[in-house]
């Protein structure tokens, strides 16, 4: 099978530091990646490099066997990969129907300039939008809040509006950034079926989480970063039992201690 995202040598430093230093990785579709590592091993840089934010040094990224190495943000989810963010990042102010109709609209055919002289086809392209966005909210439970601001929701509910947000931009790739930071554990369990009914209706998914229950839970695959470097890759339970991984906590823990 062809990879989805093929990673190839990828690197990227800041100042001396190589935050991501020639990595490469082999993701499938269908498949639910976790992305681990001690604390600035490269997991936040390595999704920024892929989703555009950052242009890697060095090495090339592709997706469905298109080269996006250094294509600008917009462009990389106008071709089906999307995120969430490790700090949210929605329109606070606005409602939740906002937030997500502004990511439909990143789908849609028309173009602004189009509005102006295809009114009618505009009207009715619109209404369609909103009758999908407010299905795609009931669908994972946020009807309720669709004209709620975003800030006067529980943490729980924003990490799923943007779990929602990315769903409806059509990405086929999506990036979860510790989507579980700040989450109780109910909070972590529901977010767990999130996950799980996303990867059912055939979303490949990368996770970066500092939550190993989670992470064993819903990855079948694991990829272990540090200092940069790929270390490992391999099942959780390979992963658990490897010296390399273990030492690499252990040694993070003992410079924080
Ligand atoms: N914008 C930046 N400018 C300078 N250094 C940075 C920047 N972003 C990351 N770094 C450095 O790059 C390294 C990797 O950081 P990164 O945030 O990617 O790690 P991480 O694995 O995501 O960590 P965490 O689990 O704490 O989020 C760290 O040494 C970090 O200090």
């Amino acid at each position: 099978m062809e990879p989805i995202l093929r990673i190839d040598r990828v690197s990227l430093s800041f100042g001396g530091v190589k935050a991501v230093n020639k990595v490469s990785l082999n993701v499938y579709p269908g498949q639910i990646l976790g992305l681990i590592g001690p604390n600035g091993a490269g997991k936040s840089t390595l999704f920024n490099i892929i989703t555009g934010l950052y242009k890697p040094s060095e090495g090339r990224i592709f997706f469905k066997g298109r080269d996006i190495t250094g294509e600008k943000p917009h462009k990389i989810t106008a071709l089906g990969i999307s995120r969430t963010f490790q700090n949210i990042r929605l329109l606070m102010d606005r409602t939740v129907f906002e937030n997500i109709l502004v990511a439909f609209h990143r789908q849609c055919q028309y173009s602004l300039v189009q509005t102006f002289f295809i009114t009618r086809t505009f009207k009715q392209a619109e209404r369609q939008v909103k009758e999908r966005a407010l299905q795609l909210l009931d669908s994972f439970g946020l009807a309720s809040t669709a004209d709620t601001l975003v800030e006067e929701l529980p943490q729980g509910i924003q990490r799923r509006i943007e779990i929602v947000r990315a769903v409806a931009t059509g990405a086929d790739l999506i990036f979860l950034d510790e989507p579980a930071a700040g989450l109780n554990a109910i909070e972590t369990k529901e977010l767990i079926e999130v996950i799980k009914r996303l990867n059912r209706e055939g979303k490949t998914i990368i996770l970066i989480e500092h939550d190993m229950k989670l992470v064993k839970e819903v990855c079948e695959e694991i990829a272990v970063l540090h200092y940069g470097q790929l270390l490992r890759s391999g099942t959780f339970d390979t992963i658990r039992s490897d010296p390399l991984v273990i030492q690499a906590y252990l040694g993070r823990q003992k410079e924080h201690a």
